[in-house]
């Protein structure tokens, strides 16, 4: 069974390539860490593949329909602006909306997905403020509840960690992994390569938009790659079965 599937997937913007001839699949129990020096082209391909921007080859997503596609993948962008003044807990609700009927009430279903989604974001204490009044940080947790609760087979999200505390940091991967350990896809572009190593099954590196490396964070993530690709000196080791990796220095 295949969640995402990319066949020589290419984009342009601004009238130059920025993602060339991409192909890959995407299953369940895959928690792909999407990786890549800046520019690299991972939101582009990302927004690419949900048919978010005009695009050459196939993406299986982009081929859906829209109610059909909000039903198979989440989306978490980069932006995190919250442009409505409403609650957290009814921002989160929006997540629910591909499942509903168009102005029917939530369900007992759809309500217990969005506590679920706000537990597992650590956002429900947050439920009645108005989200524009919460931290950047904060912010981004509830829109990545909205993301959960929406309950896809697949969840892309584009840098979700980023303005996050190592806590949430940790909570938001693990709770990726246990959602690929149970059955679910994730697509995740990531920077902090020691979080990638550490939760993700698989890692697609991209660098200036083609796809240079795709497979198990071991094996992907060496020392002569991040030198080649990003230009920098990492320690990397394996300590207790878990693979470490901490960028040191410029090469
Ligand atoms: N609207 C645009 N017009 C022209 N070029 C663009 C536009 N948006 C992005 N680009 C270029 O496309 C390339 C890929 O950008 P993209 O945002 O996909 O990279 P990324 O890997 O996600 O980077 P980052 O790690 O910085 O988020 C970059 O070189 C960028 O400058």
């Amino acid at each position: 069974m295949t969640l995402l599937a990319l066949e020589d997937l290419s984009a342009r913007l601004g009238g130059r390539r920025v993602v060339e001839g991409v192909s890959l699949s995407v299953g369940p129990g895959d928690c792909v860490g999407l990786i890549g020096p800046n520019g690299a082209g991972k939101s582009t391909l990302l927004r690419a593949a949900l048919g978010l921007l005009p695009a050459e080859g196939r993406s299986s997503l982009a081929a859906l329909a829209p109610a059909e596609r909000a039903r198979a993948a989440a989306w978490l962008p980069q932006g995190r602006e919250i442009a409505w003044d409403v609650s957290v807990a009814v921002l989160v609700g929006l997540g629910r909306a591909p499942h509903r009927r168009r102005g029917a009430p939530m369900s007992a279903a759809d309500r217990a997905a969005v506590a679920r989604a706000m537990e597992e974001t650590d956002t429900a204490r947050f439920a009645r403020r108005p989200a524009r009044a919460l931290s950047g940080g904060e912010q981004a947790r509830v829109l990545l509840a909205r993301a959960l609760a929406q309950e896809t087979p697949l969840l892309l999200a584009d840098e979700p960690v980023a303005a996050l505390d190592p806590l949430h940091q940790i909570a938001t991967m693990a709770h990726f992994a246990r959602l690929a350990a149970g059955g679910r896809g994730v697509v995740t572009a990531l920077h902090d390569l020691g979080l990638a190593a550490r939760w993700c099954t698989r890692i697609v590196l991209m660098d200036r938009g083609r796809v240079v490396a795709d497979g198990p964070p071991a094996a992907v993530l060496t020392r002569e790659r991040l030198r080649a690709v990003y230009g920098i000196e990492a320690l990397v080791e394996t300590r207790d079965g878990t693979l470490l990796v901490q960028p040191l220095a410029i090469a």
